[in-house]
This record gives C-alpha cells, structure tokens and sequence, in this order.
C-alpha cells in the first residue's frame, strides 16, 4: 500500500495540487446545485444516454439531416424517450430537450429575462450585424423599440405591391403550359423579389429571366444581380456556423466571406441612396408607397444600424414565408377537396378569372377568410417554419415540468444551459391535436378543441420576442394564394413522396423540389 511520503508528494505535486482543485472544484458545484435546486424546488431533468457522450447521437442527426428527416427524428425520439423534457449529451455538449408547453411558455415569456440567444449573435454577426434578430438584452430592446412600429397595421397592409410579382410567377407557371414544374423555386424568389422592395425600395426582381422572354435591366449598378445568390449562400453558411454552435469560427471560407461583401455592398448602395435624399424626397417616398429604409432613415441616419436591420429584417423573413406557400401548394395538391373549399371561399369573395376582383382583396378582407385562415394555421401546425429553437440560460434557474415520477414538478437549470423547444413536436403531439395529429385536416381550426390550445400551438414564437412580421406574412401568403386561386383553377400534385423531406437550416422548407401543375 501507499506509505505516508508518497501519499504528501502526491499531494504537493502540480498534477496532485490540480486533482484536489477539480474535485474540490466539483464537490463544491454538487453542493451548490443541490442548495439552489433546493430554494427553486425543482429536481434534476431525467437523463437519456446516448452511446460515449452523445457521439453516435451527432452521427444519427447528421445522417437524417442529410435525408431531409431530421425533424421527423427528433419527434420520434420524445415518442421513444417516452417523456417531453429529457437531457442529453450531444458531441459532449449537454443539451435539455422540451415540447412541454408550460416549458416554451416559461422560456419565452414568463421567464424570459433568465434566458438568451447564446452564441446566435457571434454566429450570424459576418452577415447580419447588430439587429434584431440577432442581438439581447438592452440592444435587442433598442432595436425592437426602434422596428417595431414600422410593423403597424397600414405599414403592412399595403397588399397591391404584391400584384406585380405575382404576374411574373404567372408568367413561369403559364410556361409549363399545364405540366409539372417546382413551385417551391418560384415562392424562393418571389417572397426575395417583393422583400427586397419592401424593405429598400427596389426589387431585385429575380423572377425576371430569359425563360419568360423577360431580359434583365442592362443597366444595373455593381451589386444587384448577385444578391439574392450571394444571400442563399450566405444563409447556408449561417446554418452551418449555427450547427456546430461553439466551434462556428472554423466555419469562415472565402466563398462565405465574399458573399456577405456581395450582400452587404447591395444594402449599402440602398442604404446610401436613402441617406442622400432630401427630407422632401423622403417625404414623397412615404406618400408613393410605404418603404421600410426610408421611414428608418427618419428615426437613425447610421448606415450600419440601417443596413443590419434591414438584413436582419430580410433573414428573418424571406425564406419563412416561402417555406409556408411551398408546404400551402405541396398540401393543397394532395387534398382536392381542400383546394375546392379554398376556391368557393376566394370566388366568393373576390371573383375569379377574367372577372377577378382585385380592388376588393385587402389586408381586412384576407383576415375575414375564414378557410384561407384555418388552411394557413393548419399548414404551419404540420410545418413551422422554425421547427426547432434553442436558448441559454442566463443564471441557475429552474423550468416547470419533466420532473419528479409523473414529469410534473420543475427541473433545475444551471447558468450556461442550452435548452432546444421543438414546436414540430408539440405541434403533431396527440394530447394537444388528437388521433388524427399527423393528418393535414384544417377542418379541425373549427372545432371548439382547438381554441384551448394556448401554448400548444406556436407557428410565430411568444412573449417577448413574438414574431415582429406576422400579420405582414399572412397577408402576403394569403393574397398570393387567393391569387393563384383565382388565375389557375386546377391543381394537381406531381410528388409521389409522403411525409415529405424536409431540409431544415435556419427554417423549414422542402429538401428538393414540390412538384405541382396549375392551369
Ligand atoms: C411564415 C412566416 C413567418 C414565421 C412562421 C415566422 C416565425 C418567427 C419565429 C418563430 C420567430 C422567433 C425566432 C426566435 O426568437 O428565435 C420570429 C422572429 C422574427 N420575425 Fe418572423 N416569421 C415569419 C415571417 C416574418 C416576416 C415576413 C417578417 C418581416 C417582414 C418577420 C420578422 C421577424 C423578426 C424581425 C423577428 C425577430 C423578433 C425579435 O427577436 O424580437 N417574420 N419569426
């Protein structure tokens, strides 16, 4: 056995002064939860092991990530689990897991000053700044304070503008002269045609191509024609950086350098443009239409503050809206019934054809759609467009529920905690949508059930940080789906593949194609 000298030469080593430090370190960290878990009454979140700290776990997320089945995984391992708040480890980082309602709204709102975005902020910051969707704490208020009244009610009601871009998709749908073309390429470029001119003024118009005798404008200055490229390439590199969380500064190559240039030297021009202008130009811009830069500039003539809100603007909420038209049509195609009661409501209201009623359609007589309205919440009940979200927690706190044997009493969550909330999850769960929760059924958005819902059904987030465009989104996938109601009676589905896969980067969209013809 050990002799005495041994036993104090170990202990007056480095490596010995080190181990008594780490487990001391350790001992005084067990006591210290154990006390604060004690003043929060919550109790450890139960733990699932998955293979030599959460290895395999990467591997198998990757592998469905690549498949386009990511989400559909990550649901079935609460079925498999058998509880809706678990903790994990995932490539050693350790991770709790919620589709608990109680859970989302405490993150959210009821707690949410005990939580952040992370390493959100350092992630996105080469594309995307200082803005709203990316900062916390007072520069996320400042930037709220500042955006969000430029979301009232006339700003986003402006539906006409609309009409422009939905002629040119016309013009690609008429070309597949009834055939099967990808509807969900056209809604990626017409939600960064009508984004693009709503929040600088001008469109960058990328539905205009050859393919519709549609030549682009020869003159264009250095700028315009890479950028809705340069912004998907960008936003995949985000998505990346995202992905490997802390690790996301190895994710920087030229080909994401030089895209953020391209992107940021498009929104400078604009920006610019509108800081040169008069206040009477400013004023006439207001009167022509509503331009979200040049009421910014009214408020802050800083061009970085300009440039990364309106870029934050656009991330959050070009491909969103073109992720819910594409999943609207993928759905729509494969229940003819559905398309039939959509048409009788938008003829109804607004005409069809030649005899289609355009004055008519606006921001209140979308809302008072009551089909269009249950098909939008139903599409967003089976495809958030966020499926999955995360935040870190700000200090040692604790969140209501998973628990105690019946998963009901508060579980502890230390300071630096990543909590991930699946509403894809939450969204398909049967105690909340019934049997049918995996059936695309909008009839249910009648039913008294589903007006109890509350924090069960959370397409746009809640509290605090609520989705700032949401009545500006519906509107537009409301009017362009009455739209193309009213231009193309007949629908039919081309995709054979159900569910469907579905990439999931930033948000949710369709991993290939959605194949659909309109005539
Ligand atoms: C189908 C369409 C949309 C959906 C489902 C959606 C959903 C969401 C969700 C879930 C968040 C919370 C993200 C987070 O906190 O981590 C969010 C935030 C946000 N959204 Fe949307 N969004 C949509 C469209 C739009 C549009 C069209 C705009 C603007 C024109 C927009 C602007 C914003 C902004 C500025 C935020 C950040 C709010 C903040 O952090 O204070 N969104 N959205």
């Amino acid at each position: 056995m050990f002799d005495v000298d041994t036993v104090h030469n170990f202990f007056t080593s480095w490596y010995g002064i080190l181990l008594a430090v780490l487990i001391g370190y350790h001992v005084f960290d067990y006591i210290r939860i154990q006390i604060v878990m004690k003043k929060l009454g919550c109790v450890s979140p139960p733990v699932e092991l998955d293979g030599f700290f959460g290895f395999k776990l990467l591997y198998t997320s990757l592998k469905h990530k690549k498949e386009g089945t990511l989400v559909n995984f990550i649901k079935e391992r609460f079925e498999t689990v058998g509880k809706d708040t678990f903790s994990f480890r995932i490539a050693g980082t350790p991770v709790i897991s919620t589709k608990n309602p109680e859970n989302i709204k405490a993150l959210l709102a009821t707690q949410f000053s005990d939580f952040a975005l992370g390493t959100r902020h350092a992630q996105f910051k080469p594309l995307l700044g200082d803005g709203i969707f990316t900062l916390d704490g007072s520069g996320w208020k400042h930037s709220r304070a500042m955006l969000r009244p430029q979301f009232a009610r006339e700003q986003v009601a402006h539906v006409k503008s609309l009409e422009p871009h939905i002629q040119m998709l016309a013009k690609h749908v008429r070309r597949a002269k009834g055939g099967a073309f990808d509807v969900q390429s056209l809604f990626f470029r017409l939600t960064v045609d009508s984004a693009t001119e709503f929040l600088f003024g001008e469109s960058v118009e990328s539905l205009q191509d050859e393919s519709i005798g549609m030549a682009k404008d020869a003159v264009d200055f250095d700028g315009k024609a890479g950028f809705a490229e340069a912004f998907n390439t960008a936003q995949v590199y985000l998505s990346i950086r995202s992905l490997a969380q802390k690790a996301y500064f190895l994710v920087n190559n030229k080909e994401f350098r030089s895209s953020n240039e391209k992107v940021h030297k498009f929104a400078d021009y604009y920006v610019q443009k509108a800081l040169n202008s008069s206040p009477e130009e400013l004023e006439k811009h207001s009167q022509d239409g509503y331009i979200f830069l040049y009421e910014l500039v009214k408020q802050t003539r800083d061009p970085h503050v300009l440039r990364d809100q309106l870029l934050n603007i656009l991330l959050a909420g070009r491909d969103t809206t073109a992720g819910l038209l594409s999943f609207t049509f993928y759905e729509l195609a494969r229940n003819p019934q559905v398309w039939l009661k959509l048409k009788e409501e938008i003829y109804e209201k607004f005409g069809k054809g030649d005899d289609a009623r355009l004055e008519d359609i606006t921001f209140e007589s979308l809302k008072k759609c009551e089909y269009l309205k249950a098909l939008l919440n139903e599409v967003l009940r089976l495809y958030p467009s966020v499926p999955q979200n995360f935040r870190v927690a700000q200090k040692d706190t604790s969140l209501p529920r998973g628990g105690g044997p019946n998963r009901d009493q508060p579980i502890f969550i230390a300071k630096g905690q990543t909590v991930t909330y699946t509403v894809y999850a939450m969204h398909r769960d049967e105690q909340f949508y019934g049997k049918d929760s995996e059936v695309f059924r909008p009839e249910r958005w009648f039913e008294p059930e589903t007006r109890k819902l509350g924090w069960a059904f959370l397409p746009f987030n809640g509290g605090p940080r609520i989705c700032l465009g949401q009545q500006f989104a519906l509107t537009e996938a409301s009017y362009v789906i009455a739209r193309l109601a009213q231009l193309f009676p007949n629908l039919a589905s081309h995709d054979d593949e159900y569910p469907p896969r579905k990439a999931s980067h930033l948000t949710m969209c369709h991993q290939s194609e959605v194949k659909i013809s309109l005539a």
